[in-house]
């Protein structure tokens, strides 16, 4: 599925957070989102997954007009992690994953071997299965992280939207999440911090400063020194790994 944004601003009371974004996933990219913190990518992000309204602009999946799309259909299309996923109420995991099929459900309708077959494939896919059976907030925050990608994955869109999907995770854990999502063959939009990770996993990457994009291009176009320094005011010292061609990014603070 191909996503775009079109002139896309955010406003939040009187403050224009996200200003005239343009975006294009093909289908299958991988696409990164990544800048400062205050930036504007959850909020950008946000407005792409419905949860803010933007102020001006249209997203479009495939060439469908996002906000003409009821919200069921569009749940169908994408699915979301996103940073903070809070239950007031003692779901267990097992039931977390299993709401990823509720945008595939028509009202009173039971869920059936096929929904459960998905949970467990998708707890599997994320190396939870054995915790099926535990409370979610009982979870680490690492863990409950996993179950949100698992929960996407059991809704089995076209479409993934990742806020920050690594923040949690040890390091064998987010190279896992990241090979994970690349390899689902979906088209994935991901807001990013970690810039060797946006490296090695992005097809293209979008940079925003003060809620605009600053920059775009291809991983090794875009994360230059002296983007790195001008956009996040750091030093860094890049590498080329001439086999196979992959920058590796060393921060130089505290030299
Ligand atoms: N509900 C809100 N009310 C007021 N300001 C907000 C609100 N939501 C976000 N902002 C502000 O908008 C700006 C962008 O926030 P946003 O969360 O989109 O940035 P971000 O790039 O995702 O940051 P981070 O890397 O820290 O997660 C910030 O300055 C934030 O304080």
């Amino acid at each position: 599925m191909k996503i775009s944004s079109k002139n896309i601003s955010v406003s939040i009371g009187n403050t224009e957070i996200v200003k005239d974004i343009n975006i294009k996933a093909n289908e299958g990219s991988f696409i990164g989102i990544i800048g400062p913190n205050g930036s504007g990518k959850s909020t950008f992000l946000k407005s792409l997954y419905r949860v803010l309204r933007p102020s001006c602009g249209d997203f479009y999946l495939d060439d469908e007009n996002l906000s003409l799309m009821p919200y069921k259909s569009s749940a169908k299309k994408m699915a979301v992690v996103n940073q903070h996923n809070y239950y007031n109420f003692d779901f267990t995991v097992f039931e977390v994953v299993l709401m990823g099929r509720a945008p595939h459900k028509k009202a009173l309708e039971k869920d059936n071997q096929h929904d459960y077959k998905l949970v467990d494939e998708a707890l599997e896919k994320v190396e939870m299965t054995n915790f099926k059976n535990r409370v979610f907030s009982s979870l680490s925050g690492g863990e409950q992280q996993r179950i949100m990608l698992a929960r996407a994955l059991a809704q089995d869109t076209k479409c993934l939207v990742l806020d920050e999907p690594t923040n949690h995770l040890d390091i064998k854990h987010q190279l896992k999440i990241m090979d994970l999502s690349k390899k689902l063959g979906v088209t994935v939009i991901a807001a990013l911090h970690d810039l060797n990770i946006a490296a090695t996993y992005c097809d293209y990457l979008y940079v925003l400063k003060e809620g605009s994009i600053f920059s775009q291009g291809s991983p090794k176009d875009v994360l230059t020194e002296e983007l790195i320094e001008s956009v996040y005011e750091v030093p860094t010292k890049i590498f080329k790994d001439k086999e196979n061609k992959r920058i590796h990014i060393a921060y130089l603070s505290g030299e």
